[in-house]
């Protein structure tokens, strides 16, 4: 997507052919700032300290953290070692198994000699397919967008209410909740976005209302526990979320908060739809509650909240009493039964097992 009249990727092949250049996230919305990253360490932290984050580009920087490696080591055990050490970055984002298994199943059968260059190309295939699976997203989405516009008096804004950044910040681009939005916005429909904050890094507050700022998509920033409230009003047409893995049954693991968003739609009618590209389900889980592990992030993020302070430095600040311990579960689960679709980039499968396997015969 755009910033400013110039188009960026969020992560992008450097003119060495060796390291790659990320947007770093962790000062949006204040500072826009590139990163060129080298080294299978590099990509680890960028990973972990979430200077990427969301689902799927978390996938694509960890295949050119494994292409990395093959620059430097081609062999088995390398390709080994270099999915263990990515794979434990964060856990719950399936996304990031799913790419290194791609990698490994792709580059073992390969003669040594061969894998640097044919790692990198797979790698830079992964991210540009990542591209047309949420394009293919948006269009599915844009088709739910339509028809609740055709149900509104003429003119009115479908009003969207969405969690945390599953944008095209947190994809390589278009996003997935984010691609029907802004389908939408060049297609003329009115929009509005409602953008959850999302406590405690508030991905929403400063990442999704970057986005929306920034291709000029209509938008009010709500706390967290705004939703219900606007939903009983009638003031939220539909919810879209991402999600970090949903299962072969269809729960839906999201950042934290999505469950109680989901609560709040059923009980107040409101259809509530989680977008996907098809590597974000784990075919080998079926209860989200019980086998998806859930990120435990530092208590800091809780206790400690970054912003701009008026003199324009990017700063921390402590908002609780220093003895005060905090906990800081990172995900949810939002049974499938809450679910009213999942937008995939083949069309909006029934969040269950029959639904899913339809629309992935092959998976089934
Ligand atoms: C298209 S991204 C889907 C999810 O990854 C997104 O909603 C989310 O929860 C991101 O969490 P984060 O902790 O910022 O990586």
């Amino acid at each position: 997507m755009n910033v400013g009249d110039r188009h960026y990727r969020t992560i992008w092949l450097s003119d060495d052919g060796r390291s790659v250049e990320i947007i770093d996230q962790r000062w949006l919305p204040h500072d826009f700032s590139v990163e060129r990253i080298g080294t299978v360490a590099g990509i680890a932290t960028a990973i972990r300290d979430m200077w990427v984050r969301g689902a799927p580009l978390i996938g694509v920087t960890a295949a050119y953290g494994v292409a990395m490696q093959m620059a430097d080591d081609p062999s088995d055990a390398a390709l080994d070692a270099v999915w263990e050490t990515l794979h434990e970055t964060r856990p719950t984002a399936i996304n990031l198994r799913w790419a290194l298994d791609e990698m490994r199943r792709f580059l073992k059968p390969l003669p040594t000699e061969q894998r640097a260059e044919a790692a990198y190309q797979r790698a830079g295939e992964i991210a540009d397919e990542d591209v047309g699976l949420n394009r293919a997203i948006g269009e599915n989405g844009l088709a739910i967008i339509k028809a609740i516009a055709a149900r509104k008096p003429k003119g009115e804004p479908v009003n969207i209410l969405t969690h945390c950044n599953a944008g095209w910040l947190a994809t390589v681009d278009y996003g997935t909740a984010t691609a029907p939005i802004y389908l939408a916005t060049e297609a003329g429909i009115p929009v509005h976005v409602y953008v959850d904050e999302t406590r405690p890094r508030n991905q929403g507050a400063q990442l999704t209302a970057w986005e929306m700022a920034g291709h000029g998509v209509p938008h009010t920033l709500i706390v967290d526990n705004a939703g219900g409230h606007l939903m009983q009003r009638g003031e939220i047409d539909m919810v879209i979320v991402g999600t970090d893995r949903t299962t072969a049954d269809g729960d839906v693991c999201n950042k934290i908060g999505t469950y109680l968003k989901a609560l709040a739609a059923a009980d107040n009618d409101v259809p509530f739809y989680v977008a996907l590209p098809s590597p974000t389900i784990d075919w080998t889980v079926h209860d989200g509650l019980a086998e998806i592990p859930i990120e435990q992030r530092s208590a800091d993020e809780v206790s400690l909240v970054w912003g701009k302070t008026a003199a324009g430095e990017i700063a921390q600040v402590r908002i609780s009493p220093e003895t005060t311990p905090a906990a800081n579960p990172a995900f949810d689960v939002t049974p499938a039964r809450l679910v009213t679709g999942l937008i995939t980039e083949r069309g909006v499968a029934k969040a269950s097992r029959e639904g899913l396997k339809a629309m992935f015969p092959e998976r089934g």
